[in-house]
Parts: C-alpha cells; structure tokens; sequence
C-alpha cells in the first residue's frame, strides 16, 4: 500500500508497534504532522481490512485505537517505492473478558490476548507476510497462537491458522469468538474462572455485577437482631425486601383510618391496640435505624463498633421489647448486663 509520503520516515522498524499515543518510535514523538500522516495510514488499512472482510464499516482506524487498549502491528516493506517504504498489512490484538464454553460445556471467565483485525494488502498476500507478522507479535508478547482467542475469523484467516500453526480443531462457542483444542490446558486458576451455573431468571452477568449481586443477596434477609425470628420479612427468605436507609420510615401494614366516637373511653381495646402498635413501631424503628447504620458503615468499609459485642445484644434486645415486664425479661436483662459487664 503505497502513500504520498515517506513510509521510513513514519516508521523506522521494519514492525511498529502502535497504541494509544499513535507514536510509532522517537522520530515521531512531539511531530502533530507526523502523527496526522500515522493517522492516515491507520485509516487506509482499517478501510481496506472491512473491504477485503466485506463489513460495513471499519473496525480499526486511528480514533478507535487511541480510545481503546489495543496494539497495532503494523508491517512495512521499507525498500520498495523508489526507497519510500510500502506498507504490507497489520495485525491488531487486545485483551478482552469472555465467557467461554470449555470441552464440557462449562462456562469459563476469561481474559485472553484476542487477535481482532489482521490484514495483508491484496496483492502481496500468500507470500509469507501474514507469518511473518503474526510471528512477531507472538514473540512480543511470549505467547503461543493456541492461549489466544480469535474474534470473528475469516475463511482465509482459518485457513492460515490452520496451515502456519496446525489450529483446526475448535471449540464451539456462543459468541463469535474462536479458540482451539487446547485453550484450557496449561492456564493457571487464576487465568480461567468457572462461571456458577446459568440462572433460571437470567443472563450471565459481567464479573462487577456479579460481585454487586452478592452484596444485593446480602442485604435481602437482615441478620437476626435486625429482625425478630418469627417476623413475615424472616419468613419469606426469598423475597426482595429494599434495604433500609437512614431517615426512611420502616415498612408498614397499611392502616385504616382511626377517629375516636365519642362513647369511646381513652381505655378502648381501640387505644390499646394503637398503643401496641406504637410499642412495636418504636422497635421497628430502633431497628432500622441500627439496621441502616450497619449497612453505612459496612458501605464504607468500616466496622460498627456499637453493633458488636454483648453489649449490643442487650441494646437491641431493650429497644425491641421497650415496654414488656415479664420475670423472664427481668432476668434475661440482669444476665445480659452482667454478660456486658
Ligand atoms: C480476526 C480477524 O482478523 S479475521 C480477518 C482476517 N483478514 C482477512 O480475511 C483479510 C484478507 N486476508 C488477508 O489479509 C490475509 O490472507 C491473511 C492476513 C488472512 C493472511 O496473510 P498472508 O500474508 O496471506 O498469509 P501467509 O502468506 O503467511 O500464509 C498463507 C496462508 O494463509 C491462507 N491464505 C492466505 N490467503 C488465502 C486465500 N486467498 N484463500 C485461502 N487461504 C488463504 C492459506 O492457508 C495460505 O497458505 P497456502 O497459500 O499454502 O494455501
């Protein structure tokens, strides 16, 4: 591929190897003008990769590569051209997460090096650049050809996967992303990571949400102090129940409307059984209320003092039944308050 200006000028190796910062060695560092040619060359092989893919639009250019962390191999032929420089292709790879299907259909988390444009100009393919190319970068990066995955390959790309590096048996997989026979051996744990089981409800989740996910199944059923034993929200385990924020009201059964007849004494079984209710709402709130601290001091990573020891035990136990004498209560508090000396 031949341009207006000097390719040994832009490119002083024979493989460059481009990312982010479009510098491709020292002469070109501190150059806009140079930098605006590297564009333009990063441009013209993108367009021709999509044209000789047949996609509708380019999936490498110089924009793109300056936003993502890619790395761009770029090959030159520096002799030809009346001493000018050709460029003869390149290779473009990156580390992506992928869920993965291994032998046994076991949905692996991985982030392998993925080749994701690879491009040789028409009339100089099959004479060996591909090779050549793809052997530099492999010696680049200390990798071999069966550790690496594969977006979307083409036939002639296939075909040259098999023949330069005996790759043919494949894995099948969901995605459009090839690997081979092999892709699972000799990787350590901390490169594969099992992925748990697909759930009835839904997809697969990224690796972060997975993680917050944990954290959501966390909150739904507060520990017991939070929630006396025998409450609904206990019972119904499995039911998503908003965790409680500072300020916000515990969660109510709703209420008819109350207004006192006047043959109504202020001894009524009515105002009794308001007065329960606001026996069991000042619990309901001492709860939440240490319920929300716990989970704003475990957001911020810190412990809640107060809410460890026995000391705690004896706090909750007296803001959950405020108002009940009984002698079993009298005693279990003398206990509690020598247990919390
Ligand atoms: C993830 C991706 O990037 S997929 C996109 C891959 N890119 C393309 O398909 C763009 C068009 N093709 C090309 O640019 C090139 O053919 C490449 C990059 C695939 C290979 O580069 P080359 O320099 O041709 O490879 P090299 O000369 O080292 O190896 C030749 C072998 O590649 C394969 N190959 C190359 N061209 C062809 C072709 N037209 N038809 C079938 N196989 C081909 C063959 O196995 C060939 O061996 P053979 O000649 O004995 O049959």
């Amino acid at each position: 591929m031949e341009f207006p200006f000097d390719i040994n000028l832009l490119f002083s190796e024979r493989v460059s190897v481009l990312d982010q910062s479009l510098i491709a060695g020292r002469k070109s560092a501190g150059r806009p003008d140079l930098q605006a040619h590297i564009a333009t060359v990063i441009d013209e092989l993108g367009r021709a990769s999509a044209k000789a893919q047949q996609l509708t639009a380019p999936i490498t250019s110089a924009s793109k590569l300056q936003t993502q962390r890619h790395q761009l191999y770029l090959l030159k032929d520096g002799e030809s051209n009346g001493g000018r420089g050709v460029v003869v292709g390149f290779l473009k790879v990156g580390y992506k997460k992928l869920f993965l299907l291994d032998r046994q259909g076991v949905h692996i988390e991985a982030e392998p090096l993925c080749v994701l444009d690879f491009y040789i100009s028409e009339n100089l393919q099959r004479h060996g650049y591909g090779l050549e190319l793809f052997d530099f970068m492999l010696k680049h990066k200390g990798l071999e050809p069966v550790l690496m995955a594969y977006d979307r390959p083409s036939p002639k790309f296939l075909s040259f996967l098999a023949k330069q590096y005996c790759l043919a048996q494949s894995v099948p997989q969901v995605n459009n992303f090839v690997v081979f026979e092999g892709f699972f051996l000799n990787r350590s744990a901390a490169q594969l990571r099992k992925v748990p089981p697909r759930r009835a409800e839904g997809e697969i989740k990224p690796y972060s949400l997975t993680e917050r996910e944990v954290v959501r199944q966390e909150q739904r059923v507060p520990p017991w102090p939070f929630v006396p034993p025998h409450s609904p929200q206990r019972s119904v385990s499995s039911r998503y129940s908003p965790p409680l924020s500072v300020g916000s009201s515990p969660s109510r059964a709703p209420t008819r409307p109350t207004t006192l007849s006047a043959n109504q004494s202020p001894q009524s079984p009515l105002i009794d059984r308001c007065r329960a209710r606001r026996t069991s709402d000042q619990g309901l709130v001492a709860r939440s209320c240490l319920y929300s601290r716990h989970l704003d001091f475990r957001a911020a990573g810190q412990q809640d003092t107060r809410l460890t020891g026995r000391s705690t035990c004896l706090f909750l136990f007296l803001s959950l039944y405020p108002t009940q004498k009984t002698p079993q209560r009298h005693s279990r508090v003398k206990l509690m308050k020598r247990r919390a000396g």
